[in-house]
């Protein structure tokens, strides 16, 4: 069902597809380097008088400079350190307000990073070092802008979920009934077909191309097993939460 935003669930669904191919191509590429512990230890900063990790620091200051550019005006957009960001120097966008005001107040980054770190980074890279530890971390915050983008694109999910049956969704939302909010959203069938899918895209993406043999050798630059776990076990899940956490707040 169209609504007056043009939003169908079809048209957030296509977007999520696409989505994939963002994470997937940013996970084959962090899958170049190795694991640099120094990266992720604030106690091994190299940075004089700064306290934090350098991928802490690195992810800060660069949304300091995308927040300048107005890349948080958009909702889909959410900052890893959203305290003290500069003001935009960009006028407010134009594009009608589609999510309920409170959708502003969920941020689940923290959870995403460290699910980013502690599991996902350990399946698709070892511990070693590279010379150029900016260059890994400007790598993982691909991953990680790539990975809350998707996550927190569930506040419109569930926005769309719920014009189309807000008779169902408003006795849960009054009795802040988190179980049959989770129920009525999930679609296990979708579920199966996502993961089938970035599994088989992991395989295409990442596989070698040459021109003498088609289809690869049989190589791949990331194990492709690795993303039907991810999206089972953390991509959904969380973003089924962000679905939930944005249902309850859906008729304040
Ligand atoms: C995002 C949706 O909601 C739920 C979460 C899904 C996901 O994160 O991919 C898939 C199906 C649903 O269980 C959806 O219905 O498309």
């Amino acid at each position: 069902m169209a609504h007056s935003d043009g939003l169908t669930l079809e048209s957030i669904r296509n977007s999520l597809i696409r989505q994939e191919d963002t994470i997937i191509f940013s996970l084959i590429e962090r899958a170049k380097y190795p694991i640099i512990p120094q990266l992720y230890d604030s106690r091994c900063s190299v940075l004089p008088g700064i306290s934090g990790s350098l991928l802490e620091n690195i992810v800060r200051e660069t949304e300091a400079i995308q927040a300048k550019y107005g890349r948080y005006q958009f909702p889909e957009e959410h900052a890893f350190f959203p305290d003290n960001l500069p003001d935009s120097l960009v006028p407010p966008n134009s594009h009608p307000q589609v999510l309920h005001p409170a959708a502003a107040s969920i941020n689940i980054n923290k959870t995403i990073w460290d699910m980013y770190i502690n599991k996902l980074l350990p399946l698709i890279a070892s511990k070693g070092d590279y010379e150029n530890h900016t260059c890994v971390a400007a790598s993982d915050l691909e991953c990680l802008q790539a990975l809350s983008r998707r996550i927190h694109y569930g506040k419109f999910v569930a926005e769309v979920k719920f014009k189309d049956a807000s008779e169902e969704y408003s006795p849960a939302i009054q009795a802040k009934d988190r179980d049959a909010l989770m129920k009525l959203l999930t679609f296990e069938s979708v579920e199966e077909m996502v993961k089938k899918r970035v599994e088989k895209k992991a395989k295409v993406f990442g596989q070698e191309v040459n021109l003498t043999n088609d289809a690869g050798n049989g190589k791949c630059k990331i194990d492709p097993s690795v993303l039907p776990c991810l999206y089972g076990e953390w991509v959904m899940p969380l973003t089924k939460h962000v679905e939930v956490e944005y249902l309850l707040r859906r008729l304040d």
